[in-house]
């Protein structure tokens, strides 16, 4: 039966949705209506209510210091304007430190399955097996095999669209980790399989990113029952909770790169290729 998602234009002009009553696959085209609509009172800016600017403005920590030197407090105990600069990139400095801290701390409790001998060691395989389901090359291959046994026009058009995606998640994973250098934790292995020399550094798991894009391509372009949606959503969430079970990554490295993944995908959204763009690119190449 055709999705109700079907019914909506498609941004190539190809056929929506293949049919699914023999068992396959359907592929939803990119263009969908967008439902973002909200309730009114979350459209309201925090602080437009005049009451609000108020008491920000009564709060305001250079206005205190204004009224206590106002008070008479000539002895120099009151702060000045450049006291709070000054101390305002201190207390970043120390809130980011303690962040951190409590990230490697919270990591090296989690890494429980970094090695046969931990704590949850034999449920390490398991943990691989997650792993290898969110590597790069089965990704690449899938995908690559899919876009060449397709023979529908939508049906390629997404595949190719998801290769692409996946280029781009390689390398744009590959620039932040050569940019941020932040190591592996110490308590990894690295035992991984096909890997770059980036992928020495953690920051973002490339994993994450992945999982993260793709789950969203999955969930947007094809028509799954509810069960295979949570499947999907699931499935992301132990891909990235894997990569610390394991020891590969700090917890803050699957956050941000589930971030990155989820931003990826629009990305990929907005680079979208048509078959129109694609044979006009082959044509000029050829
Ligand atoms: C060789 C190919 C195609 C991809 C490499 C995939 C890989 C090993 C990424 C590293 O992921 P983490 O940053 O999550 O450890």
């Amino acid at each position: 039966m055709p999705s109700p998602k079907a019914k909506n234009p498609v941004r190539s002009g190809g056929s929506p949705v293949l049919g699914s009553s023999n068992g396959r696959y359907e592929f939803m085209s990119l263009t969908k209506p967008l439902n973002r609509s909200s309730p009114p009172h979350l459209h309201q800016r925090q602080g437009s209510d005049p009451t609000t600017a108020r008491l920000r403005a009564s709060e305001s920590p250079t206005r205190r210091r204004g009224s206590s030197s106002s008070t008479g407090s000539g002895s120099g105990q009151g702060l000045s304007e450049e006291d709070g600069i000054r101390l305002n990139p201190s207390f970043i400095r120390v809130a980011l430190s303690s962040l951190l801290a409590i990230d490697l701390w919270m990591s090296k409790r989690l890494g429980v399955c970094a090695c046969e001998d931990s704590s949850w060691g034999s449920v390490r395989p398991l943990m691989k097996l997650i792993e290898i389901s969110g590597h790069g090359i089965p990704w690449l291959a899938g995908t690559a095999y899919c876009l060449y046994k397709s023979d529908s026009a939508t049906g390629q058009e997404v595949m190719l669209n998801l290769f692409m995606g996946l280029l781009l998640d390689l390398v744009l994973v590959g620039i932040v980790k050569a940019v941020v250098r932040r190591r592996r934790p110490t308590h990894n292995r690295m035992d991984m399989f096909a890997t770059f020399s980036v992928d020495r550094y953690s920051f973002p798991s490339g994993h994450a990113t992945r999982a993260a894009m793709c789950g969203r391509f999955l969930l947007a372009h094809l028509v799954l029952a509810a069960p295979l949606r949570v499947l999907v959503l699931l499935w992301a969430a132990l891909v990235g909770l894997s990569r610390v079970l394991l020891g590969r990554h700090n917890v803050t490295d699957v956050m941000f790169g589930f971030w990155m993944g989820y931003c990826q995908y629009n990305l990929v959204e907005m680079l979208w290729l048509s078959p129109q763009t694609l044979q006009g690119l082959l044509g000029q190449l050829a």
